[in-house]
């Protein structure tokens, strides 16, 4: 409105300035004598001069575009009767000139602020359109507007307020290249590890030779025992011995030792997952907290699961434009990363299995009052709900089946509050949970020596433990690592456990090695975790093979993707040649890569049994 309003306002000066230079060549040129007087204007139009001729007609200056133009030529001013030029005339003449001159200089003064004031507008509308300043395009941002353009283009939108702002989350570029179709090297702190899949490609074959060796060398220095003792279980603390009637679940519960979840080979585990598989469910509930719908499983023999539904096949991807804490939870992850985590040895993720389940008899019939609520049928006639939980529980992100069979994980109970409580952690390396904000990790190349300030930090098996997490969630591309949690029982000397990995295997094609902060921040693993890198990076058995393997005996088998397998094999080296560059940084393998029993544990580690 302002520009059009002074747009009006100074075209109709423009036109009375054109028309008085018309005015002031016809007077020189033909030297006619006009005969005009100044008189007050009687309209009350102050800042003008009236100007009126020998006949008496006012015509108003400055307000009129057609005070002495065509109009004038056409009937022209009228000359004096003798055709001379009289004194009297002469001075009307030059009185005129003056008031022409001073009319002139007004109105000159008036165009430059005119054009001036138009080019300032034109100015910051070109600005608010592009975004040429930071503090608008600061505005824009703020309101989604996001291009994800190319981010190499030297001036592009992203290049330019993407990378430069430093509360700007990774995730946005991250999801940015992916995009386009490429893998990002993640940042994550100054230290980039190489992650460009096309980079392996290229790169020959590698069997990492100088890790092996390190670790022949690194054992032969170990002189300690090693210990296959598994720490006190549950069962042993709470002094409960197995009794007949037990459940597999207690069994298992009560065999959770300050070391690991369960030990290898147990044939508990196998049993306990054919349970939960096919074992008569008698009740269903909505589990409290979380982000997303889980329902609490139990069966007839009073034993519980953790069930995460199906939402989509397994070839769908992370949303592109999803952030880590958006998108939505996977079943096959959590089946596929309790595999992973047994295969790697660690031993930390409760069991988890699948099994497709009739939503009539088996959720609806038995479900409690406040689910049954959220039941409904949809278009497509198949039954559907949502639950009630902080995200994601509307009818838009329902839960469908087809037309009422449907897909989930179910996961082992925990133990309850009196056997294991647990303790939650604040994960060092969490993210930001806020789609432009970067956490301190991502910031500063030292955050790592904050960290080992502090205990359980400073001493003892935490930081390995992280390290191996980092290595878990890598390889599973799970970006949602907040917390963790321990058992209270076992102190600060225990296992944290690996929990929640249903946003892991969303994106076959990426890798996110920002997951690998810890280690390439820390340049520290655990022995045991690169030596069985090493033994799946060069064979006889891939990663990728192991688990298609150990995850053909689940109900719904296939699990994963096989993009996702390819890409276990690929994140394998990434690891790999993360470690490989922080040996070569850091000059000594001894620091890098340690034993497990050659840590420096404190002496509440060493009795194991603390309460934190
Ligand atoms: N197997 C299990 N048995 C019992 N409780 C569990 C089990 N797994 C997880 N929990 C508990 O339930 C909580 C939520 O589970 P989970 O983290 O898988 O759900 P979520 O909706 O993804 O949560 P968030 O949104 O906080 O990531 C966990 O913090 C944990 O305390
Ligand atoms: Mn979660």
């Amino acid at each position: 409105m302002r520009g059009a309003s002074g747009r009006l306002v100074w075209a109709g000066s423009a036109t009375a300035a054109r028309g008085k230079q018309t005015v002031d060549s016809q007077s020189r040129r033909r030297d006619r004598p006009v005969r005009r007087q100044r008189t007050p204007c009687r309209r009350g139009r102050a800042p003008f001069t009236c100007v009126v001729n020998t006949n008496r007609q006012p015509q108003l200056s400055g307000a009129t575009t057609t005070r002495f133009s065509g109009k004038a030529k056409a009937s022209p001013p009228p000359q004096n009767a003798a055709g001379g030029r009289s004194s009297a005339a002469g001075r009307v003449s030059k009185q005129s000139a003056l008031t022409v001159s001073a009319m002139k200089l007004k109105e000159r003064v008036a165009i430059g602020a005119g054009i001036g004031v138009t080019l300032f507008t034109l100015i910051l509308v070109v600005d608010l359109q592009m975004g040429l300043s930071g503090k608008h395009s600061a505005l824009l941002y703020s309101h989604g507007k996001v291009k994800f353009a190319n981010q190499n283009a030297p001036f592009g939108y992203k290049t330019r307020f993407l990378q430069r702002s430093a509360n700007v989350s990774k995730e946005a570029s991250a999801q940015a290249s992916d995009n386009q179709g490429g893998t990002s090297n993640g940042t994550g702190g100054g230290r980039i590890v190489p992650a460009d899949t096309n980079e392996l490609k290229k790169t020959p074959p590698d069997n990492f030779s100088d890790l092996v060796e390190y670790l022949v060398v690194l054992k032969k220095k170990d002189t300690s025992a090693v210990s296959k003792d598994r720490g006190p279980t549950l069962g042993q603390i709470h002094r409960v011995k197995p009794r007949k009637n037990m459940t597999i679940l207690e069994r298992f519960q009560l065999g959770i030792s300050q070391l690991e979840l369960y030990p290898k080979d147990d044939p508990v585990v196998d049993k306990l997952l054919t349970s939960m598989a096919t074992r008569k469910i008698v009740h269903v509930a909505q589990k409290d907290g979380g982000t997303q719908i889980k329902l609490v499983i139990d069966y007839d023999d009073g034993s519980q699961a953790l069930f995460k539904p199906m939402r989509f096949p397994r070839d769908t991807q992370t949303l592109p434009n999803h952030f880590y804490f958006t998108d939505f939870e996977r079943h096959t992850a959590e089946i596929a990363a309790f595999h992973l985590d047994r295969i790697l040895g660690f031993r930390r993720a409760m069991p988890v299995v699948g099994r497709v389940l009739n939503m009539t008899t088996e959720i609806y019939n038995i479900g409690d009052a406040e689910l049954l609520k959220t039941f409904f049928v949809s278009p497509s006639d198949n039954l559907c709900f949502h639950g009630k939980c902080s995200y994601y529980c509307d009818t838009a992100h329902a839960v469908c089946g087809n037309p009422d069979m449907l897909e989930g994980s179910f996961a082992a109970f925990l133990p309850d509050k009196e056997l294991g409580p647990r303790k939650v952690w604040r994960h060092p390396w969490r993210r930001s949970y806020h789609k432009r904000r970067k956490a301190q990790w991502e910031l500063d190349d030292e955050y790592c020596s904050l960290v080992r300030d502090i205990p359980p930090y400073d001493a003892g098996r935490r930081m390995l433990d992280l390290a191996d997490m980092a290595v878990f969630d890598f390889l599973t591309g799970n970006m949602d690592r907040h917390h963790y949690e321990t058992f209270r029982p076992f102190g600060n000397a225990t296992f944290p456990l690996h929990l929640d990995h249903g946003r892991g295997f969303g994106k076959p094609y990426h890798d996110e090695t920002s997951c690998l902060a810890p280690i390439y921040q820390c340049c520290t693993i655990r022995r045991d975790t690169v030596a069985n890198l090493l033994r799946f990076h060069n064979g006889p058995k891939k990663l990728s093979k192991a688990m298609r393997e150990s995850m053909n005996s689940d109900p719904l088998s296939p699990i994963l993707w096989e993009p996702h397998l390819a890409a276990l094999d690929r994140r394998v080296q990434i690891v790999l040649m993360t470690v490989r560059d922080c040996v070569s940084r850091s000059g000594s393998p001894d620091t890098v890569i340690i034993s497990d029993f050659n840590y420096n544990a404190s002496p509440d580690e060493k009795k194991g049994s603390t309460e934190v």
